[in-house]
């Protein structure tokens, strides 16, 4: 679903890379965390995946196709397979909930009856039935994360990423989001969401990539936001890396 292999970003007028050789699959229907301190790499990352930025070095494939290989003319495309949330939800503050939703879809031509039910489908699935015709500013926080992600998944996207989705949010309200997101990823959806919620990644025990200054020390299948109780030896934590991640 999305392949990196020896992904090197290093970014104009910067000496360290950003991502260093990164090489990971992440298959259908994974839910995985991307952890690590600020500036690790993760929302580069997530840019190279969308194909928002270009690697230095390496082949990134995602959802089958060789991004390297991708026309940017065909790049529009390409992502209505992938969703996006942010932080800061970033919502058309001018449009209530449902054009906010249905924005993409009229973008792409979606016909008047298609963008009719499959807004009303996920506006519930999101929890906001009833809410349909508030602006954002008239929504709590969490509300309009909610928002954002019906518009991201709106059109049934095989990948949802997710760049720290529950930075702007209380526990109870994150709580929330992440049920939300789990209940997006049992449907199929494949999801990435970088993190510096501990809380949340020790909770659900998914799948925990870690970056440091731009190189994953850590894949584990099922883990924390930090190593549980790892006995200091040299290649202990590499035991924990799936076999196609192991150097
Ligand atoms: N457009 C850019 N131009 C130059 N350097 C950049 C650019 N974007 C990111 N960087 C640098 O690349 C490194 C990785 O940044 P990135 O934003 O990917 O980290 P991050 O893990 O997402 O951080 P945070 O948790 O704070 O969001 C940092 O050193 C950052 O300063």
């Amino acid at each position: 679903m999305i392949r990196f292999d020896q992904v090197t970003k290093i970014y104009a007028r910067s000496s360290r890379p950003a991502l260093g050789e990164v090489t990971l699959e992440i298959l259908k229907g994974e839910f995985v965390f991307l952890v690590g301190a600020s500036g690790s790499g993760k929302s580069s990352f997530l840019r190279l995946v969308l194909k928002e930025d270009r690697p230095t070095k390496g082949r990134i494939h995602v959802l089958g196709q060789d991004l390297g290989r991708i026309p940017n003319r065909k790049v529009p495309f390409f992502r209505r397979n992938i969703g996006v949330v942010f932080q800061d939800f970033r919502l058309l503050p001018g449009k209530n909930v449902f054009d906010n939703v249905a924005f993409t879809l009229r973008v792409i031509g979606k016909s008047k009856g298609f963008i009719q039910e499959a807004v009303a489908d996920t506006i519930r699935l999101v929890g906001l039935e009833g809410k349909e015709n508030r602006l954002p500013h008239e929504l709590s926080g969490g509300e309009q994360q909610r928002v954002a992600i019906a518009r991201a998944i709106v059109n049934k996207p095989a990948i949802l990423l997710a760049d720290e989705p529950t930075g702007n949010l209380d526990p109870a309200t994150s709580a929330g989001i992440m049920g939300l997101l789990e209940r997006i990823n049992a449907g199929g959806t494949t999801i990435v969401m970088a993190t510096h919620d501990a809380g949340i990644v020790d909770s659900m025990q998914r799948r925990v990539i870690e970056l440091v200054n731009g190189e994953i020390v850590r894949d584990e299948r099922s883990g924390g936001y930090v190593t549980q109780a790892l006995p200091q030896q040299p290649g202990f934590a590499q035991a924990l890396l799936p076999q196609g991640a192991r150097p």
